[in-house]
């Protein structure tokens, strides 16, 4: 049995802890059969291959009752960049636990623990239902919307340097100014119904007019401001994946080459992955 679950790109700007697109990299993890304990072979660096292991973690958590497995994990989400690979990490374990102990969970099931665990929905609710979804939580449980699919590349460049989510919520101020608060509020709402209205050049412009959290963390991602101006040139709109340090740029396929050739010119030499929207979200081949 093999479960692969897309990355996901949280906030769309002014979107923050509630907005969250499914995009086109992906961890999968095959169930290689029984074992006297849990074994996680995989090359992710320094994540544990045992029992200690997160997907191992929260399919414990779901499923206390489950036996040792051996497991292999491969992935080409970059861990700690800003697109998702806790968010892939939980939804995998939760899959698993309820394909190993049977235990026949709905999608709005999957969205509902997950967003427990995670605190928000914004990239776990993509995970598990693909593309664009719009969601929080309200009277003690998670409600999430499914949007349409904005017609764009997404174009990511994933600085080498890592960013834990922790780290980059530590510069988030405590309290925000009620008026500041209302006015991003009335901006992230706006972006919404741009959303779903699909007025895309509305949908550029206040996705990046975030007040919400851009501004505290630019001074961690400082190539933030020069894509985001590069990308005007080519009628894009750009915003920080989830926590950074990855930066996404929302661009019509046509000028993406144009555009990836500027960002090669201006210096930006780290790692660039054109990505597209995953409609699928989290998928079990029982082959
Ligand atoms: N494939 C994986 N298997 C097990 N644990 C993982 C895996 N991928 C990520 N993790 C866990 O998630 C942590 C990274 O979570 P973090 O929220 O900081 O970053 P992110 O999820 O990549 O970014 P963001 O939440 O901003 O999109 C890792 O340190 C590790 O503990
Ligand atoms: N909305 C979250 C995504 C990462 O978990 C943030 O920006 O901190």
């Amino acid at each position: 049995m093999k479960i692969k679950v897309p990355a996901s790109s949280a906030n769309l700007g002014p979107g923050f802890d509630s907005i969250g697109l499914a995009v086109s990299l992906y961890l999968n993890v095959t169930v290689k059969g029984s074992a006297k304990k849990w074994q996680v072979d995989h090359q992710l660096g320094d994540l544990p291959h045992d029992e200690d292991n997160m997907i191992v973690q929260i399919a414990f958590q779901v499923a206390p009752q489950l036996s040792p497995q051996h497991l292999e994990v491969s992935s080409d989400i970059p861990v700690t960049h800003g697109l998702g690979s806790s968010s892939s990490a939980i939804v995998a374990g939760i899959e698993l636990a309820n394909q190993l102990a049977n235990l026949k969970l709905t999608k709005a099931a999957k969205v509902e623990i997950a967003s427990q665990i995670e605190g928000h929905p914004d990239n776990v609710a993509p995970a598990i239902l693909g593309g664009l979804v719009v969601g929080t939580n309200v009277a003690q449980h998670f409600d999430a919307v499914e949007a349409p699919l904005p017609p764009y590349d997404f174009v990511a460049y994933i600085p080498t340097y890592c960013l834990a989510t922790k780290k980059a919520r530590a510069v988030l101020p405590r309290q925000l100014d009620y008026h500041a608060a209302t006015h991003a509020s009335a901006v992230a709402n706006t972006l919404v119904a741009a959303l779903f209205k699909q007025n895309y050049s509305l949908v550029k412009e206040l996705m990046e007019a975030d007040d919400f959290h851009e501004q505290y963390r630019a001074q961690l991602v400082p190539e933030l401001m020069t894509i985001r101006q590069l990308g005007h040139i080519y009628d894009a709109a750009t915003y920080l994946s989830g926590a950074g340090p990855t930066i996404m740029t929302m661009i019509t396929p046509e000028k993406t080459a144009a555009f990836i050739e500027a960002l090669r010119k201006n210096g930006l030499s780290d790692r660039i992955e054109v990505l597209h929207p995953d409609r699928n979200g989290v998928v079990v081949d029982d082959q």
